[in-house]
């Protein structure tokens, strides 16, 4: 049998005002050349002075860089700041975290996730998904080597943020369909325990749907232990597999085709009613449970056009086409995709 690789971090710190220890951390962590911090627009304010101020404490010499999106354009640019850099601190949302991570990946140094928000689960993942010309890739990149996940700034973020993150976690459910389909039809190579392990978690946060609430402590707890276990299921796995299915493909699908897409969990979500539903499953129950979260059900609440909700139904089997899911090879019809839509009450 093959040898297999699993990334994990070595430190996970979640806690209230944790990022004013960003620098003791990186200590810690046997780190003292220069940081690059990465942000985004939003996220300088809220996360990034903190971590940058916590981290000249304990005399790291800081640089900063402000990122919009997470293309492989913006993966170089990061690159070419990295000259006497050893290691890269990203703090903001998943477009942030991938970016720094993939940055650190190619330039062969360490990176930490200070996620701002938990609405995504590649926080502590081994895989960042880039843009480029073909549209979202899942790359292979280095499991950060720590994350911290302040949990006071976590709840301040818009509810909206979280969940999109619960979402994104309930998608695991048709993601693991997906993948014993893809074992069954085309002996994709699968993981029992990466598998448990996401719909463990994906059980645990239904199970909870109804008390996340806006601005709680403990929720904003819950829901980035959990968006780190789905992630530590993608470690053992080796792939985003356990997290991403059809429901994941119309969410890229969707990022390509509407004009102001929602957020990646968010359309997540609601890809997995319908996949659900294609899966012969429950459906009404994942869509209840994204209700319960707060999190859209449908075109309305996603903000997004019916008819672009069609098209991505119709693309999404060209999306990472290696990935064999639901959607087989040839996808939906466009009756099939309206008759899908109709049904579940996404359009
Ligand atoms: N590498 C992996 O394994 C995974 C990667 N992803 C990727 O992550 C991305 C989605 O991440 P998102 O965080 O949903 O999107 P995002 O990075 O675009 O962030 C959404 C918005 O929230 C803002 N924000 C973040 N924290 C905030 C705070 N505390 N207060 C106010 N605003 C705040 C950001 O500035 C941004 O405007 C997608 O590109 C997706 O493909 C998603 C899951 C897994
Ligand atoms: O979003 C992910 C898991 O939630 C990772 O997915 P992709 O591999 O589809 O980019
Ligand atoms: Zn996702």
């Amino acid at each position: 049998m093959d040898s297999k690789k699993i990334q994990m971090p070595r430190e996970v710190h979640i806690g209230a005002d944790v990022i004013d220890n960003t620098g003791s951390i990186c200590k810690d962590l046997r780190f003292y050349d220069d940081v690059l911090v990465v942000t985004g627009p939003n996220t300088l304010k809220i996360g990034a002075d903190k971590a940058i101020e916590s981290l000249e404490d304990e005399d790291f010499a800081v640089d900063l860089s402000k990122i919009n999106d997470a293309t492989s354009k913006t993966v170089e640019k990061i690159e070419d700041k990295l000259n006497n850099i050893s290691l890269i601190v990203g703090v903001g949302g998943g477009k942030v975290i991938d970016v720094a991570k993939m940055a650190a990946t190619n330039a062969g140094i360490y990176f930490v996730s200070v996620p701002t928000a938990a609405s995504h689960d590649g926080i502590a993942s081994p895989l960042a998904s880039i843009k480029n010309n073909k549209g979202s890739v899942s790359m292979t990149a280095q499991a950060p080597i720590g994350v911290i996940a302040d949990t006071n700034i976590i709840r301040n973020a818009p509810f909206r943020l979280l969940s999109a993150g619960c979402a994104d976690i309930v998608s695991n459910y048709t993601a693991i369909k997906d993948w014993q389909l893809a074992n069954r039809l085309q002996n994709d190579s699968y993981s029992e325990s990466a598998a448990a392990l996401s719909l463990m978690t994906a059980k645990l946060i239904m199970k909870s749907s109804k008390s996340i609430k806006k601005g709680l402590e403990e929720s904003a707890r819950l829901v980035v232990k959990s968006l780190f276990s789905s992630g530590m299921a993608i470690s053992i796995a080796g792939s985003s597999r356990p997290a991403s299915g059809s429901e994941h493909k119309f969410s890229h699908a969707l990022d390509k085709i509407a004009k102001k897409p929602a957020l990646h969990g968010e359309q997540c979500g609601v890809g997995t009613i319908m996949m659900m539903s294609l899966h012969g499953g429950d459906w009404e129950v994942i869509k209840n449970a994204l209700h319960d979260m707060n999190a859209p059900t449908n075109a309305y609440e996603l903000g997004i056009d019916p008819d672009d909700i069609i098209e991505a139904l119709i693309m999404a089997h060209k999306i990472r086409p290696e990935r064999y899911t639901i959607l087989g090879d040839r996808g939906l019809s466009r009756d099939a995709a309206k008759k899908l839509a109709i049904k579940t009450g996404v359009i």
